[in-house]
């Protein structure tokens, strides 16, 4: 039995698809989801309530809730959705999601793009489906964009990102995923990051979102692991980008991440072995590369 655990965050189905040209049939995207089910992950994000303009690929998002909903034998996996705004909410909710994800963005540029707002726009925004989504028994998580990079305003300092973590934390999210959005992250930035995060706000209300650019994600996984945080964000065959980030990979492989902390002796009660087999099968789905080493070599 292993005493320590992380808590693994599946957003292939999300941020993995969302940024894919070609139409995704909405029988793969719920065969995705229902193969992960199989691997002993517990959190799946299954797609975004966002406008169907803005991202073409999530338009289904109703259809593969729905799906979600009538599987009694996933009880104990949470399927959460990103939602926008009040209508993205009500969307959810019809369709009794249990826990939506807000987004927002440290920086102007990111989020007016992404968003079609200034962060402060987004922060009122917010605050309201907050709000409304916890007085509906809908718990709230967190992201929060361009933690380390913008792809339009540069680098961000950390003292930005903890001002805008401390008033999502106090608005009613429960955790604060942090997004490398860019992926140009080097483990001496998350440190820095983190160094100042963690004076003020504990480590178990955040969680890391690395997407991997250049390679440096699953250092930035271990970084962040040795500084105190237990739950990280990743995706199936390093899916993944978003399509207003240009240039930027895919998220940290779910199947690394599984891979580094089960040989650290951290539990993630995922199979790597039936994981591996799932990047295998999307990937080809795809016809992307399937972005894990190691899911390549056990397959
Ligand atoms: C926020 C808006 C809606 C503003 O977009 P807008 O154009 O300002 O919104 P609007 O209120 O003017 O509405 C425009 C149209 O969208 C519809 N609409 C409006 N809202 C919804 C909704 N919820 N569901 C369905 N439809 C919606 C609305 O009804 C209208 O339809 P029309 O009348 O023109 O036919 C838009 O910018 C948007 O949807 N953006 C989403 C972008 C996105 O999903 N990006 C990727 C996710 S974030 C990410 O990947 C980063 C992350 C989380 O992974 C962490 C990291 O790596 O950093």
């Amino acid at each position: 039995m292993l005493a320590e655990r992380v808590r693994i965050v599946e957003v292939g189905p999300r941020d993995g698809l969302q940024n894919i040209k070609e139409t995704v049939p909405t029988a793969t995207k719920i065969e995705l989801i229902n193969r992960l089910a199989q691997t002993g992950l517990r959190t799946i994000e299954a797609t975004s309530f966002v406008s169907p303009r803005w991202v073409p690929q999530l338009s289904d998002a109703n259809a593969v809730m729905e799906s979600m909903k009538s599987s009694v034998d996933k009880e104990d996996i949470t399927f959460p959705a990103l939602v926008p705004n009040l209508k993205g909410l009500e969307a959810a909710a019809a369709l009794d999601v249990k826990e939506i994800g807000i987004f927002l963005s440290a920086t102007d540029g990111f989020s007016r793009k992404n968003i079609n707002c200034s962060v402060e726009e987004s922060l009122e925004r917010s605050r309201v489906v907050v709000e409304q989504a916890r007085s509906q028994g809908i718990s709230v998580r967190g992201y929060l964009s361009c933690v380390i990079d913008c792809p339009y305003d540069g680098r961000t300092s950390p003292s930005t990102v903890l001002a805008m973590a401390k008033k999502m934390l106090e608005m009613g999210c429960f955790e604060i995923s942090l997004g490398d959005t860019t992926g140009t992250a080097t483990p001496k930035d998350i440190r820095h990051l983190l160094d100042v995060l963690l004076a003020e706000i504990p480590a178990s209300k955040l969680a890391g979102h690395f997407h991997d650019s250049f390679g440096q994600a699953i250092a930035n996984v271990k970084e962040a692991f040795s500084m105190g945080i237990r739950a990280f964000d990743s995706s199936v065959g390093g899916l993944g980008g978003c399509p207003y980030s240009p240039g930027a990979k895919g998220n940290v492989a779910t199947e690394d991440v599984v891979c580094l902390f089960e040989n650290m002796g951290i539990g993630t009660g995922v199979d790597l072995a039936k994981l591996a087999k799932v990047g295998t099968w999307i990937t080809q789905q795809l016809h992307v590369p399937n972005g894990s080493q190691i899911g390549m070599g056990l397959t």
